[in-house]
């Protein structure tokens, strides 16, 4: 089984490298975080991160544990979320942590959602178990909001603690696929492959606090409550980088749909190769011009991805 690299909104959850093992020390090494995790010793050991990162690698290939990093868009190391099956491959267990800054922003749920509907649909789990201290509320309710079901109470041994601790056992199998997905909002945003007279593409970086910050995308927006989409896009391109479109010079070229967590984006992508002013970062955003065999080094939104492959084809 290859490892599997899963993006979330704000998460990239991706096989741990030899180069994690110092972040993973200092983040594990803490015991608000260590002493809630059953199978990690406190302190914590210094060589323990790197052999435990390798049998990690070594764990996936035989398909008995899925341990990934949890990380920030760019690879940033915050903590890890695992799957550790059990029973002939039919349940697994499920267990996460987050380095102590890392804590009451979500993540944990971003991070333990994308791994168990991973474990659902890629290795046919049909039930995914999992347990939280019972003094551990914050771990309850990422379990419960997830859809855990509650399985009564049981005790665990505390390699962090030395001891056994009481525990709260928790499951979930795995959902039926006949019931339909509740329908999500649909958010139309319109965009544009500015192309200049070398063929090159323009992408944008999205600034730090937005969300999927640090990613290259296409330069363009929502639309305005009652804005048509070349006119929403003419203004954009206006107000992101100072230059003139017009309608005419817009070209239809194809268009993205992906389920974010909370919505569903619909996205046009324009094409235009004429535009007028000096084009110029109004927002002080990273720019940069990108041939089309090279727009795969430039990390970008889910929605985005198949959208390269189109690039390079058409233009
Ligand atoms: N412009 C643009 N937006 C994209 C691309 N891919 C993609 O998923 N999106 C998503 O589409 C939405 C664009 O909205 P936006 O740029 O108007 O708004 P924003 O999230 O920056 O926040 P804002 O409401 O504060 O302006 C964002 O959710 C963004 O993540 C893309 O290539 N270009």
């Amino acid at each position: 089984m290859n490892p599997p690299e899963l993006r979330t909104e704000r998460l990239l959850l991706r096989p741990l490298a030899p180069a994690d093992a110092q972040a993973l020390h200092r983040l594990v090494n803490d015991y608000s975080v260590a002493g809630n995790l059953a199978r990690v010793p406190f302190p914590y050991p210094e060589g323990l991160a790197q052999d435990w990162i390798a049998s990690t690698h070594a764990q996936m290939a035989r398909g008995e544990a899925f341990d990934l990093a949890i990380s920030d868009s760019q690879g940033a190391l915050m903590g890890c979320v695992g799957l550790t099956v059990k029973r002939g491959a039919s349940e697994a267990e499920l267990g996460y942590w987050l380095g102590r800054k890392f804590w009451g922003k979500g993540y944990g749920r971003e991070a333990a959602k994308a791994l168990a509907t991973w474990g659902f649909d890629v290795l046919g789990l049909d039930r995914i178990v999992a347990s939280a201290l019972t003094d551990n509320i914050a771990s309850q309710k990422v379990l419960r909001d997830l859809g855990f079901q509650p399985q009564g109470e049981g005790t665990a041994h505390f390699m962090s603690r030395n001891r056994h601790m009481p525990v709260y056992l928790f499951s979930m199998d795995k959902p039926r696929h006949a019931e339909p997905a509740p329908a999500l909002p649909v958010l139309l945003v319109v965009a544009v492959a500015l192309v200049d007279t070398d063929g090159r593409i323009l992408l944008a970086q999205r600034p730090p606090g937005k969300a999927l910050a640090g990613l290259w995308e296409f330069p363009g927006g929502k639309l305005n409550p009652g804005e048509g989409p070349e006119t929403a896009l003419i203004r954009e391109l206006k107000e992101e980088l100072d230059i003139d479109v017009t309608a005419s010079c817009l070209a239809p070229l194809t268009f993205a749909s992906h389920a974010y967590e909370k919505f569903h984006l619909l996205m046009p992508l324009y094409v235009c190769r004429r535009w007028k002013g000096m084009l110029r970062p109004v927002e002080g955003q990273q720019l940069a011009w990108v041939r089309p065999n090279k727009l795969e080094e430039y990390p970008m939104p889910p929605a985005d991805k198949p959208l390269i492959a189109m690039l390079r084809e058409m233009l």
